[in-house]
């Protein structure tokens, strides 16, 4: 019998009767997967948790421990989240007519994780204020934060870089990867003991499927090159978001998860150039490019070198570098879009009894 330990369960307090305690490795629409002492069970939430939930966070989420009626012969029942030790949450817009935000809902996207890795990868991208932003971010959730600066063999000499942050950020431990030769991954030993959970955070494209398909020791994450060509389904052989390591800990790696990372970048370069986007609001045009545009007040502050061309430079360039990563959050948003109307519509049709049997 698999013991919940196994998955990071520390202590569940008086359980009642004929309920099972387990874990939530996979969520697909109003369908879960929980890890239990029985074994792997599909579940669905009891109709009343509907009801008594006070806000979306309420629901269950991977990462999640949970009590459950256990059904032999179909799905289970989950009746309760325990209470979560760590967790991050996404707010969701996705009830709302485009433009027209009223009260933002909070989605939770992952729970009851003990290391929040921060990857940031050492090519040209490398930059210490986005780090400390994520970091903030990690701090909040409950869990504790570990530095991890990925495709050290694109450096010319990682040491560096490695140093810069280890002296800007003296507080949170710092390692330099390659998950393509395994250069300084047996510096993670440390966290990757059993029953520990791992959430990764970090922008599109800085390795989070390569270091968890080397901790896996095996691919079962696609990543990038490969996903393009085939433009569609980012897993190869699981649809699993909780994933347990050959070591024993657990990585979860949740849509949600990797969203919070792409809503990130745009926010950072908001914060990191006010500077330059203070200007925009003097523009003639409020949908100004900034090109040759009359009545521009970024062209004229560039032509009397109130804002630095170089300063210019630098901004557009993160700029068009992240077009590329909103372009696929606007992909994320419109496709979980969809599916919430394919969900919503089944839903009417049940109730309406379209889709019953006929006698
Ligand atoms: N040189 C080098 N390339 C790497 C390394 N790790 C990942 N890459 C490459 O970086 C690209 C992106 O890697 P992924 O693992 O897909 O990145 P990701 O963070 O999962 O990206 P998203 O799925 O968009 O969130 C791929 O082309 C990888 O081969 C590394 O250690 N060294
Ligand atoms: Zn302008």
């Amino acid at each position: 019998m698999m013991n919940l330990k196994t998955y990071g369960c520390t202590e569940i307090e008086a359980i009642p009767d004929g309920l099972l305690p387990g874990r939530v490795t996979e969520l697909r629409r109003e369908r879960f997967t929980v890890m239990t002492e029985r074994g792997e069970v599909t579940a669905v939430l009891k109709g009343a948790f509907y009801h008594s939930a006070e806000t979306r966070a309420d629901f269950p989420c991977v990462g999640d421990f949970v009590l459950l009626h256990y059904n032999e012969s179909g799905d289970s029942l989950i009746t309760a989240v325990l209470p979560r030790r760590s967790k991050f949450s996404r707010a969701d817009y996705s009830g709302h007519d485009e433009g027209r935000a009223k009260t933002v809902l909070e989605q939770v996207v992952a729970t009851n994780f003990d290391y929040v890795f921060i990857l940031s990868s050492l090519n040209l991208d490398f930059n210490v204020t986005r780090i400390m932003r994520y970091l903030t971010q990690a701090k909040q959730s409950g869990g504790q934060p570990v530095i991890i600066l990925t495709k050290a063999d694109l450096a010319p000499d990682y040491n560096l870089p490695l140093a810069e942050v280890r002296q800007s950020i003296p507080d949170v431990p710092v390692h330099a990867i390659c998950s393509h030769t395994g250069l300084g991954l047996s510096e993670l030993d440390s966290y990757l003991r059993p029953g520990k959970t791992i959430v990764f955070l970090g922008m599109s494209g800085v390795g989070k499927s390569s270091l968890l398909n080397a901790l896996m020791e095996q691919d079962v994450m696609k990543v990038q090159a490969i996903r393009e060509v085939d433009s569609r389904g980012r897993h190869t052989t699981t649809h699993r978001q909780l994933f347990m390591l050959p070591s024993g800990a657990m990585v979860i790696d949740t849509p949600g998860m990797r969203e919070l990372g792409l809503f990130d970048a745009d926010e950072g370069i908001r914060a990191g150039f006010a500077d330059v986007e203070e200007w925009f609001r003097q523009c003639r045009f409020t949908d100004c490019r900034h090109q040759a545009e009359p009545g521009c007040a970024v062209l004229a502050a560039l032509e009397d070198g109130l804002l630095p061309r170089e300063r210019w430079e630098q901004y557009a360039a993160q700029r068009q570098e992240n077009k590329v990563v909103q372009d696929k959050t606007g992909y994320l948003i419109d496709k979980r879009a969809r599916n919430k109307t394919v969900a919503m519509r089944s839903k009417q049709t049940k109730k309406s009894g379209g889709g019953k049997n006929k006698y």
